[in-house]
């Protein structure tokens, strides 16, 4: 059995729980509260500027060009591509360069972002892969789902989100990322695999906490 389709079993009850999540259920309805919206792209941009160093750390440990250069791609795509939503959804809000830059993360973004870039910078390619992992399958999967609802993908707000996470492009390279895992888990110790399959849950993991931490607008307990 490819590794993957293990790692498959164990995170359909998290990716239940993502589906059903209001923040989710809010992006494919078109009911989500614009507030809670603007809170989790301000979040996601602080986000994506750690997990594009992770592609960045990914070239480095490569053992081949074209891994490499997939990777780069990744890189560019992350910066270039899907941070331009986040700046283009942030003029729709007035949301300034000046605002993305000066925010703060969230005790969960922080803790999401810090912990894969202790995997990836501590870890071998495959440790790192396993950590990058979640967030794209569960995002195409997200976006495929939320564009079989009617109208959704044409929404005035939310299509644009839905529209970039079910492309194929995006689908690619989710599934490019699945083969390279499946690839570098093969021939590897049982022990191994146990320790690649507990760092793809704890992400699968946060990504269900990203979800509720931008649905609730958490900041630190102890700020006013
Ligand atoms: C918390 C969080 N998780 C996943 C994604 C989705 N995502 C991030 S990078 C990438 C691949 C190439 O850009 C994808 C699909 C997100 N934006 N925010």
């Amino acid at each position: 059995m490819a590794f993957s389709h293990r790692l498959h079993e164990k995170l359909l009850p998290i990716w239940r729980k993502n589906h059903a999540h209001p923040f989710v259920q809010g992006i494919g309805d078109g009911t989500l509260d614009k507030e809670k919206f603007r809170f989790f792209m301000i979040q996601d941009y602080l986000y994506l500027i750690d997990y594009a160093k992770l592609f960045a750390l990914g070239a480095m440990k490569a053992k081949d060009v074209e891994t490499m250069g997939k990777f780069a791609e990744l890189l560019d795509s992350t910066l270039n591509e899907e941070m331009s939503l986040h700046r283009e959804y942030g003029m729709k809000f007035g949301i300034t360069a000046k605002e993305f830059e000066q925010a703060k993360p969230s005790p969960t973004t922080l803790a999401y972002s810090h912990y894969m870039l202790h995997v990836g910078q501590n870890g071998t390619l495959a440790h790192l892969v396993a950590a990058v992992l979640p967030c794209m399958w569960s995002y195409w999967e997200i976006g495929k789902e939320l564009s079989e609802i009617p109208g959704a993908k044409e929404h005035e707000f939310y299509g644009e989100w839905i529209q970039m996470y079910s492309s194929e492009e995006f689908g690619q390279l989710a599934e490019w990322c699945i083969e390279l895992l499946d690839k570098l888990a093969e021939n590897t110790t049982e022990a191994e695999k146990t320790y690649l399959e507990e760092i793809f849950l704890n992400t699968t993991r946060f990504e269900y906490m990203f979800w509720d931490m931008a649905y609730n607008q958490e900041m630190w307990p102890t700020d006013e």
